[in-house]
């Protein structure tokens, strides 16, 4: 065992910051976790400050390292909500406003603008995503454009900006370090996807001055160090959430897939040391890096995952508890023939339709609240098959196949939705007994970084992992994805 037996995980994510302590093991000492304020100033428009930010995932820190020697933490390995971003005042440490989270939209006419002058192409080709307001260049440009005397300021070097992994660092290490790891930054649109590096014409595109951003790291690297959980201990390890829990779930082979089933799904598929171009409507991202050489994903993600449960728990009052939802639809052989269609804020991908709303198709006098919250699960696992689909189209080309799904999020608890998923997938479902594995891949990373567990994370281990065969064959659930793609069909 190692002299310092302990690595700290710190997950910002979108709702809440969340403190995991793990030992030298990789097994799963502590959590802490703190919520903190949405703020949704006009529709469509969503907002975090950023001291609430740092505050709550400070506090979860110190939480997760009470009665706990400085000195017998190994690394701290930091991961975030990405594309979320924040501008602060190098001087003071200050942020100058709210940060703008991944799901504001308010920069939708600045995308279109870009799209109607045909910039499309060119930054997919470089970038990997698509134009977007999800992405953070629009937002930065939104701020510089409204405020000239912030422009003037960035462009004199007074002003930082950075993803939230960025304004962590910098306030971990008092104002030492501005910098990133090459997962997030490949979230940006500023980033060229191939060289890694800020790139000269993207800045130029968006207008935002490289006197603004931070040096961008490998996903291992030396972060510098903290001194505010009542010691020194070394920051070595930094990625984006959806990238960090492909890492911890141990896929780092081409191939190896992961998929989050939480408000939304994030399905990630590692595809090694090539950036696969989409033709199919994902992105092309990069995933965890431990040395020197790129590491690449293809990312696929879907709006309406577990919340879809939320809204049949809230909404119609269907079930009074998520995990009511599982007993209620297995009461029922199949949805008798209806069909949910989530496009509550529209489809995703592969779909990309922002005008399509949801639909709920195949009602007869025999329906009943069993065969809707069936229908709700096979559209969870339906939507998560499409986006399977059209990343098995990308990757084909390359050679690669997938020979089973890792999963973890709140909805994969749901035994149900992950059999049907992998009916529908035709690959074995790996369910594992220790679900953090966004913290997990941080720690890991970091862990890496100091020297400690070297090599990959193991998937399973524990004797409550858990594997969903699939039972039915492509016949069987021939009607199934004919209705649905019928009913896709009807919103489109
Ligand atoms: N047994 C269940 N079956 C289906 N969905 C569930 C179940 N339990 C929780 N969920 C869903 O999981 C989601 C929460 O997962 P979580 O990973 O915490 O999400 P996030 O990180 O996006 O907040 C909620 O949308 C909830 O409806
Ligand atoms: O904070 P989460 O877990 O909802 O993740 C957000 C994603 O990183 C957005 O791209």
């Amino acid at each position: 065992m190692s002299a310092k037996p302990y690595v700290l995980a710190l997950d910002q994510g979108t709702t809440s910051s969340r403190a995991l302590l793990f030992d030298a093991q990789g097994r799963l000492c502590r959590v802490a976790q703190r919520a903190f304020a949405q703020h949704f100033p006009q529709p469509g428009w969503v907002e975090h400050e950023a001291e609430d930010i740092w505050a709550t995932q400070l506090a979860t820190a110190r939480e997760a390292m009470e009665g706990i020697d400085p000195a017998e933490v190994a690394a701290i390995g930091l991961t975030n909500q990405r594309e979320t971003v924040v501008l602060w005042e190098r001087a003071s440490g200050r942020a100058l406003t709210r940060a703008v989270v991944w799901q504001d939209r308010r920069t939708a006419a600045h995308c279109q603008a870009l799209r109607d002058a045909g910039h499309e192409p060119e930054l997919r080709a470089r970038t990997g995503l698509t134009l977007d307001p999800y992405f953070s260049a629009t937002k930065v440009a939104a701020w510089l454009r409204e405020r000239p005397d912030w422009r003037a300021r960035a462009e004199a070097g007074e002003l930082a900006v950075g993803t939230v992994d960025s304004w962590l660092l910098w306030r971990l290490t008092e104002g030492r370090v501005h910098a990133t790891d090459s997962t997030n930054a490949s979230r940006t649109l500023l980033m060229n996807l191939h060289t890694g590096a800020w790139d000269e014409e993207l800045l130029r595109l968006f207008d935002v001055p490289a006197a603004l951003l931070p040096r961008i790291e490998p996903s291992c690297a030396d972060f510098g160090h903290t001194t505010l959980l009542g010691g020194r201990i070394a920051l070595r390890g930094v990625a984006g959430d959806q990238q960090a829990a492909l890492f911890g779930q141990g896929c780092n082979r081409p191939g190896q897939a992961k998929n989050t089933y939480g408000t939304g799904c994030f399905l990630l598929m590692h595809t090694g040391s090539q950036a696969l171009a989409s033709q199919h409507g994902l992105l092309s991202t990069r995933a965890a890096q431990v040395d020197a050489q790129a590491q690449y994903a293809l990312e696929g993600s879907v709006f309406m995952g577990g919340a879809i449960v939320q809204w049949l728990r809230d909404g119609l009052g269907l079930v009074r508890h998520s995990d009511e939802i599982e007993p209620l639809a297995r009461s029922v052989p199949d949805s008798g023939g209806v069909v949910l269609v989530p496009a509550f804020t529209g489809l995703g991908a592969p779909h990309w339709r922002p005008e399509a709303r949801g639909a709920l198709l195949g009602l007869t006098r025999g329906s009943t609240r069993a065969h809707i919250a069936r229908a709700a699960l096979e559209a969870i696992a339906l939507q998560c098959a499409d986006l399977l689909d059209a990343m098995l189209r990308d990757a084909a080309p390359a050679g690669l196949a997938l020979q089973d799904l890792r999963v973890d999020g709140g909805a994969c608890a749901n035994g149900l939705l992950m059999q049907v998923q992998a009916d529908l997938l035709g690959v074995p479902v790996l369910r594992p007994a220790m679900r953090e594995r966004t913290a997990l891949g941080a720690a890991a990373l970091a862990a890496h970084g100091a020297g400690l567990w070297r090599g990959e994370v193991p998937w399973g281990g524990a004797e409550s992992d858990e594997r969903f065969r699939p039972q039915a064959s492509a016949s069987d659930l021939a009607p199934l994805r004919t209705a649905w793609a019928q009913a896709l069909q009807r919103v489109m």
